[in-house]
């Protein structure tokens, strides 16, 4: 069912060690991307201050998936913050500890009004029932989705990626509140790779994304332009 109130965004995941290539694909997808996320491969590759040159100005989703115990988490958040992230990433299996570590820390370390929105990662969209069982958790994607976004949210949390086959369940649960952003999508007939839980752009559209991750679909594709255009395309038809 579509939400006809909801606007779903492109965050083009820019997914490189370059910070020549990086700021290429960020050229050619233009005003199509309405974020640019930049996580560990490049910031672990290039540094911070390439960060924040290849985001220009642009808004930034700052995909660190940070994952520690609370001081250290809440420490990370105050020394990011002069990066003035629109969105940073945080494991939500690190607990409510870990999470309200990081929402105070971003409400203390960031002017008032320009905090980033803090988004809780679920399970990985590369991980399916099968996988996720391998690590002890044996109920299922859906639940683990479920039982970790609500103790996200319950710990300050702004939002949650997750795949979007998990939104419906998670807006009918959670309510419109929650910014749910969603990687693992794959426009019709584009390779799958190493993600499990997929959906195309229209689908995630269709069932309550803010916004839909891509990256090389788009930063793999002949024409990384054209390839982002058409998804801003599917989004907006
Ligand atoms: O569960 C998650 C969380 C983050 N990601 C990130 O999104 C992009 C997806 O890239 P594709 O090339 O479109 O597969 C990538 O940067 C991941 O780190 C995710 O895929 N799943």
């Amino acid at each position: 069912m579509s939400d006809q109130t909801r606007t779903t965004g492109l965050i083009v995941a820019l997914d490189t060690q370059s910070p020549a290539q990086a700021s290429q694909w960020a050229q050619d997808v233009g005003p199509a991307a309405g974020m640019l996320k930049l996580g560990m491969e490049f910031a672990y590759a290039a540094g911070f201050q390439a960060v924040a040159d290849v985001a220009g100005g642009r808004p930034l989703f700052l995909d660190l998936k940070l994952h520690d115990i609370p001081n250290t988490v809440g420490s990370a958040v105050r020394a990011l913050s002069y990066l003035r992230p629109r969105m940073l990433t945080l494991h939500a299996g690190g607990g409510r500890a870990m999470m309200e570590a990081a929402r105070k820390a971003c409400d203390e370390a960031f002017p008032q009004g320009e905090r980033p929105l803090l988004l809780a990662v679920t399970v990985l969209t590369s991980l399916d029932d099968q996988g996720l069982a391998e690590t002890g958790v044996e109920d299922g994607a859906r639940a683990q989705v479920l039982r970790l976004g609500k103790l996200a949210v319950q710990s300050g949390i702004d939002g949650l990626v997750c795949s979007a086959q998990e939104l419906s369940m998670l807006r009918a649960e959670l309510g419109d509140n929650p910014v749910l952003v969603t990687p693992g999508i794959r426009p019709a007939g584009a390779a799958s790779g190493d993600q499990k839980r997929t959906m195309t752009p229209a689908q995630a559209r269709d069932a309550g994304a803010d916004w839909i991750v891509v990256g090389r679909p788009i930063t793999q594709a002949a024409d990384p332009a054209a390839a982002a255009a058409a998804i801003a395309a599917e989004l907006a038809g």
